[in-house]
């Protein structure tokens, strides 16, 4: 793992780093913002997964996690959407036919492809659950039996997927405007499609929805979805996952926030209040 910067913030470090992936064949670049604390302290691991068109880059430099993070003592973890680097393997890592926003490069969705040409890199699911979670153990103060996960939009897709599914190692689930069933908006369509083919029992386990259908329980999961959020209504639709939660009795809080869009704006106002909501589920209040 190389460090490729390192910053005092809050009275802990801001790092980006990069390393060699072996679930994606390249490179990879991830941040990490470890808060002050005593010597030889373990600290819980807050996992943030971005949205369409992010890198690492965007929630640490907007999502204003670090104030909150210093003062609760939470590593805060940020990896990258996507696969990136020079076109190998028929364009698989390169950007996709259309040069699309919302389909291959940064927007790896949280799966492992199954379907040439992205199956031999876009493995973000192995990525961020496997690869990612021993490396930072290896090489931060991580607590890695309190973990816990939060994401936005596409990211926010990934947190519940991947919460619902590794329902005992993240003690927290929370999302800032998520994806709750790619299954049923374009967004998700195309790129389960394009990634996992027409197997729909595939489909059905990257879908919050279809998985909490198909009897994934965690005890709570908090949302935060913006009232003019030009997504809403044809991409996200968080009364699908209202209506999920209370058939399959999960306590979900969802707030609705009046006049909010889709933007770090938006995520930014409410990351104090998610980071303590984590806090509180990862022994930290
Ligand atoms: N057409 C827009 C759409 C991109 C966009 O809004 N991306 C969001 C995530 S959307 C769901 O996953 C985002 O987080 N953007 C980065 C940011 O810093 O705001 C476009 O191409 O910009």
């Amino acid at each position: 793992m190389e460090q490729v910067s390192a910053s005092k913030a809050f009275g802990g470090v801001q790092g980006v780093y990069r390393h060699a992936s072996g679930s994606t064949g390249t490179d990879m670049t991830f941040s990490v913002y470890v808060p002050p604390h005593d010597e030889g302290a373990k600290l819980p691991v807050v996992w943030y997964l971005s949205g369409l068109t992010c890198t690492h880059a965007n929630v640490t430099e907007k999502g204003e996690f670090r104030a909150a993070c210093a003062e609760l003592g939470l590593i805060f973890v940020a990896p990258d959407t996507s696969p990136r680097g020079p076109d190998r393997n028929g364009g698989a890592v390169a950007d996709d036919p259309q040069g699309a926003y919302d389909f291959g490069l940064g927007a790896g969705f949280y799966v492992d492809a199954t379907q040439a040409p992205f199956a031999a890199h876009y493995r973000m699911w192995s990525y961020v659950t496997r690869e990612l979670p021993a490396l930072v153990a290896a090489n931060f103060p991580a607590d890695m039996a309190r973990q816990s996960i939060m994401g936005h939009s596409m990211g926010g897709h990934g947190a519940l997927t991947i919460g619902l599914t590794h329902a005992a190692r993240y003690k927290a689930v929370s999302a800032f405007a998520p994806i709750v069933a790619p299954g049923q908006v374009p967004w998700g369509r195309k790129a389960l499609a394009g990634y996992l083919g027409d197997d729909q029992a595939a489909w059905r386990r990257h879908d919050a929805v279809a998985l909490i259908e198909d009897g994934a329980r965690v005890p709570a999961l908090l949302v935060d979805q913006g009232t003019a959020d030009n997504f809403l209504e044809q991409e996200l639709r968080p009364e699908l996952l209202k209506a999920a939660c209370e058939a399959a009795g999960i306590d979900l809080t969802l707030n609705l926030r009046e006049g909010y869009d889709h933007s770090y704006y938006f995520i930014s106002t409410f990351m104090a209040d998610h980071l303590r909501w984590h806090a509180a589920r990862l022994g930290r209040d």
